[in-house]
């Protein structure tokens, strides 16, 4: 079901929690909010399910209009499914029974409902641990169980807060994949919020930076990373530099060093960005740089990079080893310009 956002709006007192938020997300996509703690993703995904009421704009699932100036239509009639960060799972009932609970809501009889939840369980591959009470599951079998109730409820848009915040880094990433192979599976579009970019990157077709309750940039997860359209944006996603330099002619110079850029800039005066992966480091060529920090992160270095007239240090990467204070040459492959 699609899902479009109009310049939707919500304050608590002072607080601008959603400040004037747009989108429009196609039937079966698999849309992220990313942003920091406390910039407003609990509560757009909350009004998205009717739990808040908008106090201006409006929100439509499947062309329907949910929220409106003179409309609130209530959580239950919104075909939404949520997934928070504990599951919400029934610690009394099998899992069986977990998945067969909104069926029975809706008057389906029991052993219907049975039937159908073990349909949903087979689309979350656990049919095998249908008789397990939730707690004897791991959390990410619990995340299934939660998927899987959503779609016994008929969910036609599945709302995820957070949803692997609490697991550990290994399971997270099982957890991508699965996340990924369920919306395949499923077709069901997809509002998930986080605040990890990384996550964000693994799983969504596209990315809405969100800060301070607004849409930074929506785009696809390369666009956001190698075209951020603001600092703000470069910032957030992932590491790299930000660096003054001089646009002519589809070059830019910095420190007196020509760079390639991307897309075609306007000459003059600009701010780029410089990813680490296209940061050389070497023995020549290049600009006179220092190594400011290195630390190990396993088959490669992180490094920060002191070069004459550039704040802050530049951030870089190496198969090499480097230690802290060491001479190194640096170039520039490839930089982003910042839209003005
Ligand atoms: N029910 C509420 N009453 C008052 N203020 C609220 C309420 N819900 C959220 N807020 C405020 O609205 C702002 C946005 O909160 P929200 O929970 O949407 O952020 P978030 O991006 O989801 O953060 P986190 O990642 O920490 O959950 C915060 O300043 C928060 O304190």
């Amino acid at each position: 079901m699609s899902v479009v956002l109009e310049n939707v709006h919500k304050s608590f007192g002072a607080d601008r929690a959603v400040a004037g938020v747009d989108a429009e997300i196609a039937t079966g996509e698999f849309f992220c909010v990313l942003g920091a703690s406390g910039c407003g993703k609990s509560t757009l995904l909350r009004l998205i399910a009717g739990l808040e009421m908008a106090d201006q704009g409006r929100i439509a699932l499947g062309g329907q209009t949910m929220s409106g100036p003179d409309r609130h239509v209530p959580p239950e009639d919104r075909r939404t499914g949520f997934v928070f960060q504990s599951y919400a799972l029934w610690p009394h009932l099998s899992v069986r029974d977990n998945v067969a609970f909104p069926g029975e809501a809706q008057g389906l009889g029991k052993a219907e409902a049975r039937r159908q939840a073990m349909d949903h369980l087979e689309t979350v591959s656990l049919t095998g641990f249908a008789d397990r009470k939730p707690a004897a599951l791991s959390g990410g079998q619990r995340q299934r169980v939660a998927l899987a109730r959503c779609l016994a409820g008929g969910a036609r848009t599945i709302l995820m807060d957070e949803p692997l915040a609490n697991l550990d880094p290994h399971l997270r990433a099982v957890m991508e994949e699965e996340l990924t192979r369920f919306h395949r599976a499923s077709g069901v579009t997809t509002v998930y919020i986080t605040h990890d970019q990384r996550e964000a990157m693994a799983v969504a077709d596209r990315v809405a930076v969100m800060e301070k309750g607004r849409f930074l940039q929506v785009g696809t997860p390369r666009e956001i990373y190698e075209r951020p359209a603001n600092a703000a944006v470069a910032r957030f996603i992932g590491r790299g530099t930000l660096v003054p330099v001089t646009v002519d002619g589809g070059r830019a110079t910095v420190n007196g060093h020509s760079v390639a850029v991307d897309g075609e800039p306007a000459d003059g005066p600009a701010t780029a960005f410089i990813r680490p992966e296209h940061v050389t480091l070497g023995n020549a060529g290049g600009m006179e740089g220092r190594v400011g920090a290195a630390l190990y992160r396993g088959g490669h270095w992180e490094a920060t990079v002191l070069l004459p007239g550039i704040e802050p240090p530049v951030q870089a990467t190496s198969t090499e080893p480097l230690a802290a204070g060491e001479p190194v040459r640096v170039a520039f492959d490839k930089a982003w310009v910042l839209p003005a």
